[in-house]
């Protein structure tokens, strides 16, 4: 296919994409610098944030005008809840931590705000906007696992490699891969005055994404402790 919808959303969210390249957080990542503290504070944030990403999927299966559709978020549920929260686990255990207590984790500004912004343009708006509020999500962890990947010693670091390894894998490539169709699907026949809003909607996620790798480089929480 030539010129496709997410071409055009690449060329818009690239200067935000290669920002994520540049954030301490992942470069630590990739070169295994990271403070385990700071990873920490991802996990755990991160932990909640699925959470609530993973009822965008259930919102996208309900409101799926095809069966095809339907399974897709289906598919990406259960890939979120199993895998993806499966590695949550794994690491939580590392640091003694359980899966209640992840679970309990109090959502930061940053995670609340995210996940309010996805969750309020997809319960008003069409399947569309559930498949734009969920793309940047997952299309720019499979491209930062993918890019990390890259550098020597990456996927085999004795703590980071399983990040590494799971968010550049085949099964993350498919996952990320399944969004960008469904969002070439939706954007087929669309007037650009939806595109727009469409666009709008991948470009603030995109900006939350950055916002959440620096709330887990300064471990933030809300401005005032009570
Ligand atoms: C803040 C934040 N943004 C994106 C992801 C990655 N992610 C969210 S859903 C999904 C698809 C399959 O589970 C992927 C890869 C994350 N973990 N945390």
């Amino acid at each position: 296919m030539t010129n496709v919808f997410t071409d055009r959303l690449w060329s818009k969210v690239e200067p935000i994409w290669t920002a994520y390249l540049e954030h301490p957080f992942v470069k630590g990542l990739g070169d295994g610098t990271l403070d385990k503290e700071k990873f920490k504070h991802w996990l755990k944030q991160d932990y909640v944030y699925l959470i609530e990403y993973s009822r965008l999927f259930a919102l996208g299966s309900a409101k799926a005008e095809d069966l095809e559709t339907m399974t897709t978020f289906a598919g990406l549920l259960h890939g979120t809840l199993h895998m993806e929260m499966d590695l949550h686990r794994q690491y939580a255990a590392k640091f003694n931590i359980t899966p209640e207590d992840l679970e309990k984790t109090y959502p930061a500004a940053t995670t609340t705000a995210y996940t309010s912004y996805m969750l309020n343009v997809s319960q008003r708006g069409g399947i569309e906007n559930v498949v734009a509020s969920v793309l940047a999500c997952a299309w720019s962890y499979n491209y930062i696992g993918k890019e990390l990947a890259k550098i020597p010693g990456a996927l085999e670091h004795e703590f980071y490699g399983d990040w590494v390894t799971t968010y550049s894998s085949e099964e993350f490539t498919a996952l990320a891969n399944d969004c960008i169709q469904l969002m070439n699907k939706m954007a087929d026949d669309m007037p650009e005055r939806d595109l727009a809003v469409l666009e709008d909607i991948v470009v603030k996620t995109s900006l939350y994404e950055y916002m959440f790798w620096d709330m887990a480089e300064n471990k933030e929480e809300w401005p005032i402790k009570l």
